[in-house]
């Protein structure tokens, strides 16, 4: 059973690139850009960019990502990251994923937000062609932080802009940082704009603050959340979403890193699912959080019991929650069906 429900591992609707670059990846554009590192082999970088055991909180966590994000200030590193990490989730069976990454991340060198669009988009349109992905879009990050509204309606307009461009594949832009230092409501004016150029968000909420954060992005319009697992603390709150149909895109190992969930027992998904909450089944950070789709799935079938019930209403959720096209949906149930016809028996 544990091995058979890895096999649902085929869509991930929430990973970052950043915090996803094999040691092996980051070893080789250190060296071929010149930036020293602090370690020379993948065993021996791994501390350095992949949450410590006793990881306290997600300020600690967010500290994983300055390394990998020091590597991915040129054109030609962040078009390479995004083709590798496509290859590598290819090679790990999926079929669908999108991929998060904060433009304004990129502008340490000479890029601007644009470019670092750009470049991911290059990265994505040569990675798709070498592998058997149905396909993969990216949606942009906004960031939590003080004084950064300009460089967040920055990020607001390119995602219009790209999202324009038919198949350019930007489909959505996302609310990433800090949250217990820097509250939803802050970015409402960020928000609002989006809903006013008809850009849709899903924002990191209900991680390292409460129900109230969930309810404050269901209020601005967000069509998914990040987690959402302080949800659970409110009975309006998963009405609502349940009645807004509002997928949750879970990462069940992250989030007890950075101690959104206290122990996999009281992990929430299943009362979730119960309730009718469309939950999804992502990894967050392939490297930070030392895991792949494959695992997660595997992790709530060793210690969480997990179904084979629940492990297909896990993936068919996360047909219905992708920023797709109803038809592109349909198309990707049809791949998968394909594909691996044994997860319909
Ligand atoms: O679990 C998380 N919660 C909130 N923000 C995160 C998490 N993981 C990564 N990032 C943030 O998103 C940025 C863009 O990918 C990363 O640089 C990191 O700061
Ligand atoms: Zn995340």
């Amino acid at each position: 059973m544990v091995s058979t429900l890895a096999q649902y591992a085929v869509i991930d609707l929430h990973l970052h690139l950043d915090g996803s670059l094999s040691p092996a990846w980051m070893l080789e554009w250190a060296e071929k850009q010149q930036i020293e590192l602090p370690a020379h082999t993948p065993e021996a970088l791994l501390p350095y960019v992949s949450a410590p055991q006793d990881c306290s909180d997600l300020n600690e966590y967010l500290r994983c990502f300055d390394l990998p994000l020091s590597l991915l200030q040129t054109p030609e590193a962040l078009s390479a990251a995004v083709a590798d990490v496509l290859q590598r989730l290819d090679q790990q069976g999926l079929i669908y994923a999108e991929i998060r990454f904060a433009p304004q991340l990129h502008t340490g060198l000479a890029m601007s937000q644009e470019d670092a669009v750009q470049a991911a988009l290059t990265g994505l349109q040569n990675g798709l062609a070498n592998t058997q992905l149905f396909k993969a879009n990216l949606i942009l990050c906004c960031m939590r932080a003080a004084d950064n509204k300009a460089e967040n309606l920055e990020t607001i307009r390119l995602a219009k802009k790209y999202l324009a461009k038919a198949e350019a594949g930007v489909v959505a832009i996302d609310l990433a940082g800090a949250e217990g230092l820097f509250p939803t409501n802050n970015f409402a004016e960020e928000f609002h704009y989006a809903s006013e150029i008809s850009v849709p968000f899903t924002i990191h909420a209900g991680e390292a603050a409460g129900a109230e954060s969930v309810q404050q992005a269901l209020a601005l319009g967000a069509s998914r959340i990040g987690y959402g697992i302080r949800s659970i603390e409110s009975e309006s709150v998963m009405a609502q979403l349940v009645r807004q149909e509002t997928p949750l895109e879970m990462c069940p190992c992250s989030n007890l890193q950075t101690k959104a969930a206290q122990s996999l027992k009281d992990y929430p998904l299943r009362r979730f699912l119960t309730r009718g909450i469309v939950a999804t089944l992502n990894t967050d950070n392939m490297t930070v959080s030392q895991t792949s789709l494959q695992q997660e799935y595997r992790l709530l079938a060793q210690e969480y019991q997990l179904s084979r019930a629940e492990a297909k209403q896990l993936m068919l959720n996360s047909i219905a929650a992708a920023f797709l096209p109803a038809e592109e949906k349909m198309a990707l149930l049809n791949t998968i069906q394909q594909r691996y016809p044994q997860l319909f028996e």
